[in-house]
């Protein structure tokens, strides 16, 4: 039966609608429920007291979890069932994380070893890389990284690169070295890549599961050409194979690129690429720069809220809350966006690493049998670090429509700082707009209040908030390698949770096949009307045709 027909998906529906006129300022005056409304692991603790549901509410939507059997979709995933039926693959990133003794099977092979094979690879060529052993073709330490890949090979990397760039262990570990990311084709990219960067001192990561990817693949024969133009009095063949290496499921296709076969990083097609942040994709350049225990960390961590996902009972399972909570407002409350508003300017690329995770993964309009569904799964993510985002979005947030908020905090700073003569330190003040935020949000500031204020009358509807905007808190003790895996992973569960309750296959992307079909067909019009001087009127709509011909006649093909 689809989930859409079942009774605790009625029930669900019946229960919002009687919720219509509760505001959050009554709910949050109940003390019981808000304690309820919380669960803790290892320190990390979730309220979600300020989302617009009862305990009733809770206890409907683990009805829906069970009618939707995620305990046993969950332990598909974990099994090696091929639950992305799409791509005929198994859905085993947690496996990249597991411990060396751990046994995760697919297709009936232990995978574990060959994970551990690759990690012991990774921390082998990241010792001697840093240690200076393995050198440039000119005999100069290798201290510069550059990573390039596009969607999964790149967000998350950066995403956990920036996380622990002043994290006082990974920035000690750091000194003297910079990593950069290479992600979109456009020239400029390639251009701050290599700003201010011996290339003699340069390493080239190319990271791509494919290998085939387009921005990908001309990136890296870019950087190929600036090593082998820029280094002098060695062979094309010596510079690539001392300063490119390679992170990819294609062997053949690494090797064609001119990659010495003892610098291929692998992983599987049973890691999907934006769930690949744990495979060799991020531990590869995260071991490069930070050293390799500060990444085996970050695994930890991961593996960490593996566990607790896998075990913990719903009412204390953070991503599953998570994922419950976030059904519960796009399909029964009709919201259709999420803010991710971390306290942490580490954490800057990790709303942009995020959207690709569960906009990808959820983004989708069919169940996994290709039925169509009759509700909108996925959800807009969007986001910017606290404060910053308070200078921006938050006015549309306050007044404007309504957006569920995940709130983040860390008890502790990186970088602690306090000023003589300061009441609090600097992390404290910041901290203080993470808690003060949530409730601007859910309670409300009426007209009357406004009166007895003082306020004059023209001017109180503008003054109005009507509150009653839910959000939730996550507060962890710091932001450490172990953490920054386990936020990870809290996510990545809760993207799975929300497929796996809406019954479709968070876990492929055909949506972005046809785009990149499309830009070949303009590649090759384009190329061969600067050629052999044709026009790009055939094959095209009259919109498109004219876009193009005023961009080729206007001087950007040449450049
Ligand atoms: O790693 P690659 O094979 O180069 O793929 C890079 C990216 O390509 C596409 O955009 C997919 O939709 C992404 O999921 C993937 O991460």
């Amino acid at each position: 039966m689809a989930i859409h027909e079942t009774a605790a998906w009625a029930a669900l529906k019946e229960h919002a609608a009687s919720l219509q006129g509760a505001h959050l300022r009554d709910m949050m005056r109940d003390e019981d429920r808000c304690a309820a409304l919380t669960a803790e692991r290892d320190g990390i603790l979730l309220d979600y007291s300020r989302q617009r549901v009862t305990n009733e509410t809770m206890d409907m939507l683990f009805n829906l979890a069970e009618a939707a059997d995620l305990a046993g979709k969950r332990a598909a995933m974990f099994t090696g069932e091929k639950i992305n039926n799409t791509e005929g693959r198994a859905v085993m990133h947690a496996a990249l994380r597991a411990p060396r003794e751990a046994t995760m099977n697919v297709d009936g092979k232990n995978v574990v070893p060959d994970v551990h094979s690759v990690l012991d690879k990774i921390e082998d060529f990241s010792a001697r890389v840093r240690s200076g052993v393995f050198k440039g073709c000119t005999g100069k330490p290798l201290r510069n990284i550059v990573s390039i890949g596009i969607g999964g090979s790149y967000l998350g990397p950066e995403f956990v690169f920036e996380a622990l760039k002043c994290e006082p262990a990974a920035q000690g570990a750091s000194t003297g070295r910079t990593l950069r990311f290479l992600a979109n084709v456009d020239p400029v990219d390639v251009s701050r890549a290599i700003s201010g960067l011996n290339p003699e001192e340069t390493l080239v990561v190319v990271v791509s599961k494919t290998f085939t990817t387009a921005e990908t693949m001309l990136n890296a024969r870019t950087m190929k050409d600036w090593l082998i133009t820029s280094i002098k009095g060695k062979t094309a063949a010596e510079i690539t194979s001392q300063h490119i290496v390679a992170v990819s499921t294609s062997d053949k296709l690494v090797q064609d690129f001119g990659v010495d076969a003892a610098n291929i990083f692998g992983f599987w097609d049973w890691v999907g690429g934006r769930y690949s942040v744990c495979s060799a994709v991020s531990v590869l350049p995260i071991a490069l720069h930070y050293g390799f225990d500060i990444a085996r960390r970050f695994l930890d961590g991961a593996h960490d809220m593996d566990n607790h996902f896998l075990n913990e009972p719903p009412r204390q399972n953070i991503p599953v809350l998570m994922g419950l909570l976030g059904v519960w407002n796009s399909t029964f409350l009709g919201h259709g966006a999420r803010a991710l508003l971390p306290y942490s300017q580490a954490l800057l690329r990790f709303a942009a690493h995020i959207q690709q995770v569960d906009m990808e993964s959820n983004g989708k309009r069919v169940a996994q049998d290709g039925s169509v569904l009759p509700f909108d799964a996925g959800e807009i993510g969007f986001g910017e670090p606290g404060t910053n985002g308070q200078h921006s979005f938050y006015q549309l947030i306050h007044q404007g429509g309504v957006f569920p908020a995940d709130f983040g905090g860390y008890c502790t700073s990186q970088c602690p700082v306090l000023l003589e003569g300061d009441p609090v330190p600097n992390h404290e003040e910041f901290m203080s707009n993470f808690f003060a935020q949530p409730d601007v949000l859910a309670y409300a500031k009426t007209a009357e209040e406004l009166e007895k204020e003082g306020v004059p009358e023209w001017f109180r509807p503008h003054k109005v908030f009507t509150g009653n905007r839910p959000s939730l808190s996550l507060l962890f003790p710091k932001l450490d390698a172990f953490s920054c895996g386990q936020l990870l992973a809290i996510y990545e569960h809760r993207t799975a949770v929300q497929g796996f309750v809406w019954g479709l296959n968070s876990f492929d992307q055909w949506g972005v096949e046809l785009g990149k079909k499309l830009a070949t067909k303009v590649r090759t019009a384009l190329s061969t009307a600067r050629t052999s001087g044709g026009d790009v009127s055939e094959g095209f709509n009259p919109s498109t045709s004219t876009l193009m011909t005023y961009y080729l006649a206007n001087g950007a093909s040449k450049s």
